[in-house]
């Protein structure tokens, strides 16, 4: 994966980061003959190392369709998703399987977290599995929730449990965190606390980070901003200044 974790090697500032993602036709059809569902047709995009891309759209516009695929949790029905040099178009379930072990972190509107486990073991389960995972109270540490490691997901906010969650998709020091809704469930002020922390992985650890959203404030924290409509891409837009969590309003 040399292509995907190499910096753009001696190409100056303005050099663009060399890509994570190339999405070439992409299409993806649910169904077949009258009853099909044309979720993705002909997406066109390259996803640079280390950018926050936020992903907006209106319902069924292909949102969740795109990041699934981007995360081997789905795959393409045309087109070609390179990751680096390994095309997940053309990948088995087993390599898919390992491709998430090893490079993805995702992050769901609702947090999915083990109940009977606290904090810290929710997020150590993960490194089991993982190749160069960090140490789960690093992650843990990450989120800001160090002082809640030994509580249960029951004794926490809505918010917390968020952050557990994320901590629990950085702490393989995955190449790409992919959130669906990750605010979605929170309320205003938790919602940019957990926006801070994905913000701040995305700085610190250079993770190649996509976030579909509904809330169209939350694009200005983006390098980019990719418009979805009836599965085509409408509209990409950079940030010339990216705003921090503090300075969004909606
Ligand atoms: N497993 C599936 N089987 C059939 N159709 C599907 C399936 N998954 C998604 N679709 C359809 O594909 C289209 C795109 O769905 P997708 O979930 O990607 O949209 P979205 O932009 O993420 O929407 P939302 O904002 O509501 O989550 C929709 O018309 C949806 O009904």
């Amino acid at each position: 994966m040399s292509q995907v974790s190499a910096s753009a090697a001696g190409g100056g500032a303005q050099a663009p980061p060399l890509p994570v993602f190339r999405i070439r036709r992409l299409c993806k059809t649910y169904g077949a003959g009258e009853l099909a569902v044309h979720a993705l047709r002909d997406v066109d995009l390259e996803i640079g190392h280390g950018e926050f891309i936020v992903l907006l759209g209106a319902s069924g516009s292909g949102k969740s369709t795109l990041l699934n695929i981007l995360g081997g949790l789905d795959t393409a029905s045309a087109g070609q998703v390179l990751f680096g040099d390994q095309d997940l178009s053309a990948a088995g379930e087993a390599d898919l399987t390992e491709y998430r072990r090893r490079h993805v972190g995702f992050v769901f509107q609702f947090y999915n977290l083990i109940p009977s486990l606290t904090v810290l073991e929710n997020v150590a389960l993960v490194t089991d599995i993982a190749s160069a995972p960090m140490q789960a109270g690093e992650a843990v540490a990450m989120v800001g929730l160090a002082p809640r490691r030994d509580h249960f997901p029951a004794q926490l906010s809505g918010g917390e449990q968020q952050r557990v969650a994320i901590a629990r998709a950085i702490v393989k020091r995955p190449a790409v965190l992919l959130c669906d809704e990750p605010t979605g469930a929170l309320d205003y002020a938790t919602g940019k606390l957990v926006l801070e922390v994905i913000e701040r992985i995305n700085r610190e650890l250079g993770t190649t980070t996509v976030v579909i959203t509904h809330n169209a404030a939350i694009a200005g924290m983006a390098d980019r901003v990719v418009r979805l409509g009836d599965g085509r891409i409408q509209s990409v837009e950079g940030n010339l200044h990216k705003l921090g969590p503090a300075q969004l309003a909606w």
